[in-house]
């Protein structure tokens, strides 16, 4: 089947779903994320009700809604949006699926699902494959995270999924590897020979090792306010300036490690970019909490101490504004 779309690649943001002290969801903001993302943090793709966007905590009817408002605000200002539609249930993932095409998104998203969990390769394939197949035009990429799915890596490794794929599922196009076993991942890339797919890293703090591995883009929750820092990172790893590169990987992990002695989440990411950005992003939906007040203030001192807080309008290097 030929896909005429250029392969996703870049970063990627997982979008949050920005909701209202009553835990609705805030549409009248989402213009305003999508000029932040583009404008302030250089970043032009987007995965929408994924994990940081609360998908599987938002109804089925809230999905199309917000999938809906995306694609809305993001015409001709996004490179691509790609919604997240995996669901406990087959009948509710392809009825995601249908919809997220005839909105006109530019791919679908799945991950297993992890109440009955699939046993092996097969099931699992056998599941993203009649999701595919009720929107057999648009682009398809396998979410791979074991960790909230509880479908063990040793039992479903994303290389032997990815062997053949194409034959079942014809629309595939690519993975979201969000996992930190680097040699399930570097055999992904190894047999992409002809680099078809669409290969993105999904651990924010170890993306340079999954770069130096051959990923083609990263999908992740901190480039909604890292964005323009890892795009930093991206581009001295292009000019093969490795010694820059890491550098920028040690700042952003210095932040991603201090907040994940703090209690790191959906909740707490919520909290950091409403700081970040001046958006309001609202509480979580139960069963997550709100991040405390002491955890951002923490996290808004470590940004400041690592020169990652700048002020909207004022570019890097130009605090003498401010004085
Ligand atoms: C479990 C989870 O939410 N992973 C995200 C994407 O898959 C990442 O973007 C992490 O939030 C990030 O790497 C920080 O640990
Ligand atoms: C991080 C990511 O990809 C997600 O939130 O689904």
């Amino acid at each position: 089947m030929a896909f005429p779309k250029k392969k996703l690649q870049g970063l990627v943001a997982a979008t949050i779903t920005p909701m209202t002290e009553n835990g609705e969801i805030n549409f009248p903001v989402i213009g305003q994320y999508v000029d932040y993302l583009v404008k302030e943090q250089g970043v032009k793709n987007i995965f929408v009700n994924g994990t940081t966007g609360e998908g599987l905590s938002l109804s089925i009817s809230e999905r199309r809604q917000v999938a809906e408002e995306w694609v809305r605000q993001g015409k001709n200002k996004l490179d691509q949006v790609v919604i997240h539609v995996g669901a406990l249930n087959l009948k509710e993932s392809q009825e995601l699926a249908q919809h997220a095409a005839e909105i006109g998104a530019d791919g679908i998203a799945v991950i297993a699902p992890f109440f009955f969990k699939s046993q092996n390769k097969d099931a699992l394939i056998s599941f993203l494959r009649e999701v595919a197949a009720a929107a057999p035009a648009l682009p398809f990429y396998y979410y791979h995270i074991p960790s909230l799915t509880g479908v063990k890596s040793k039992s479903v490794r994303a290389e032997e999924l990815l062997d053949g794929i194409q034959d079942k599922i014809p629309s595939f196009q690519g993975l979201k590897f969000s996992d930190t076993d680097l040699l399930d991942f570097g055999q992904c890339v190894d047999q992409n020979h002809q680099r078809q797919f669409a290969l993105l890293f999904g651990v924010d703090e170890q993306l340079l090792s999954a770069l130096v591995l051959g990923a083609t883009g990263a999908v992740g929750s901190t480039y909604n306010y890292l964005g323009k820092k890892t795009n930093q990172m991206l581009e001295a790893f292009e000019q093969k300036d490795l010694a820059s590169a890491l550098s920028y990987q040690f700042r952003i992990q210095r932040f991603i490690n201090y907040v994940i002695k703090l209690g790191f989440g959906v909740s707490q990411t919520k909290a950091i970019m409403t700081l970040v950005s001046g958006i309001p992003m609202g509480p979580p939906r139960l069963p997550l909490q709100k991040a405390t007040q002491e955890f951002t203030a923490n996290a808004e001192a470590k940004l400041k101490s690592l020169n990652f807080l700048s002020f909207p309008g004022l570019k890097d290097g130009n605090m003498e504004a401010c004085s």
